[in-house]
Parts: structure tokens; sequence; C-alpha cells
């Protein structure tokens, strides 16, 4: 399998994280609508890993996500991915990092409804004039638990199986780093669970990077590693995170926002 690992680019330091940031602040509007959404943070994700982000509601876990993802520009402090500054990216160069470097998984599938599964899946790469490696597509497509299902439209698949589309989309080209927003913020709970289970698969058996957003102690606990935000800054974390041990420190996090 190692074959499959992502090949560091050549110079940059093996122990290279995919992703890092580096007092990274953000803040939106202006005056009286001013909010610091993000208050100098750090933190590194680390290649081959699978790490939830999780914190109370308005702590600034999608505009982290946004921000490492190249979705929205940092005010200050850098967003690394690779070794790359996105900072230092004109808005053509961020559409192709995005294109190229980062896959993403939403909570809303976001699958073009006229494509078939297939389709939607290969769509990234033949948008940048990329023909798919088939091993690493067929190996995708398993990991999903999809290959029945090709030829089907959105609308001729459950939730679950959409989301597995949407993931499968997010690795096929081989990304530097996944990021999931809510991923199974729209599925029942089995649908979740397998989702979840496809994620942690593409770290652990095909060497992925997966980020994922989530509300869920129990989604959150499918991760090697849980990182807490609070009030646009980071306060704790968590290492092979079972979902009592998330629970009990989003109760304790949010009865201390509640007391400030
Ligand atoms: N485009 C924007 N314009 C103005 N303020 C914003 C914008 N996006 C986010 N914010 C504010 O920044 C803060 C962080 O928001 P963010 O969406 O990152 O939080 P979150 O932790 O993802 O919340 P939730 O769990 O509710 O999705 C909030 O106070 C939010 O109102």
């Amino acid at each position: 399998m190692s074959q499959m690992f992502p090949t560091p680019a050549p110079g940059s330091p093996v122990t290279e994280p995919a992703a890092r940031a580096t007092g990274l602040t953000k803040v939106y509007g202006k005056g009286e609508t001013r909010v610091t959404a993000l208050d100098s943070v750090f933190v590194e994700f680390a290649r081959g890993r699978f790490t939830a982000v999780m914190g109370p509601s308005g702590s600034g876990k999608s505009t982290l996500m946004h921000c490492m993802a190249g979705l929205d520009r940092v005010t200050s402090g850098s967003a690394r991915i690779g070794g790359t500054e996105l900072a230092s990216l004109s808005d053509k160069q961020l559409t192709t990092l995005r294109r190229d470097k980062v896959g993403f998984v939403f909570q809303g599938f976001n699958l073009l409804p006229t494509l078939t599964a297939l389709e939607n899946i290969t769509l990234p790469l033949r948008l940048a004039g990329r023909k798919p490696d088939p091993a690493w597509l067929e190996t995708v497509v398993t990991t999903v638990g999809l290959a029945g299902r090709l030829a089907h439209r959105p609308t001729e698949l459950s939730g679950g199986q959409q989301q597995r589309v949407a993931a499968a989309r997010a690795l096929v080209s081989r990304p530097e780093i996944v990021f999931a927003d809510e991923p199974t913020g729209n599925l029942d709970s089995r649908s979740g669970a397998e989702i979840l289970g496809f994620l942690g698969d593409s770290v652990r058996e095909l060497g992925q990077t997966v980020v994922m957003v989530t509300h869920d102690p129990v989604a959150a606990a499918h991760a090697d590693r849980v990182v807490f935000l609070a009030d646009g800054q980071l306060v704790d974390e968590l290492h092979e995170p079972t979902a009592d041990a998330v629970l009990d420190r989003m109760l304790r996090f949010e009865a201390q926002s509640r007391t400030r």
C-alpha cells in the first residue's frame, strides 16, 4: 500500500504538516459590526491523520476551515497547505490550489444533479484536465462502497450514498488534505457512521489527511485527535478521543462561556 501514500513535494521535510495555522486571525466587518472570528490561532494538522475540530456555535470552526482551505482570506497571521503560504497566492492561484490539493466534503453533498455518480466523482479531475488514475479510482470507489452505484444520478441515491459520492470526489485527486464540514449533519446515524468509517479508512488505509468540523461527539470520536475552539481561540485538544471524553470537554467549555 505504501505507493498510495502522498509523496511530500521535493525538498519539503517529511515531518511538514499537511496544513498549519500560525497566529491566524480573521476579523469580519468594521466598527460596530466588527467580529474577531479567529484570534491568533496556532494549529498543525499532521499528514496521514484524522483531526476533528469542535467548539460551541460561533467559536470559529467554519472560519478556521475556510481560511485553511483557501476559501477565505486571513486578516493576519499565516495559513499554509504543505509548504504553500495561502496569503501569497492570487485568487487564480488559490482556485488552482483548491482544485489540485484540497478535497471538500460539505453537509449538503453539493453534487451536480445531471451527472452520474462516476461523473460527479471524476469532475474535479476533468476540470483540471487530468485523467483519473484507474487503480486509485477503483480503490476510492471500493473504499466508499459505491461500486454498484456508479451509473446512478444523485436523485437515485440515498443521502448516505450521495455523501459517499462526495467523499470519493474529495479523495479522487489524492489531495494533500480533505476538509469535511459537518459531513454527517444531514444523515441518519447509520449512514453517518458509514461515512465516518470511510473517512477513517481513507486516513488509516489510504494515507490521506482529513480535518472535520463537527458538533457531534460520536463523530469526533472517529478522529485521531480533537481540537477545541472557544471564542476564536484554540483552547484544548484530545488524542485518541472517546465520545464521552469529547462530550465532557464540550460541556465544560459551554459552561465556562456561559459564565463569562
Ligand atoms: N461572513 C461573515 N461575516 C460576518 N461575521 C461572520 C461571517 N462568518 C462568520 N462570522 C462570525 O464569526 C464568528 C465565528 O463564526 P463561525 O461560522 O466560524 O463559527 P462556527 O464555530 O463554525 O459556528 P457554528 O457551529 O454555529 O457553525 C461568529 O460570531 C460569526 O457570526
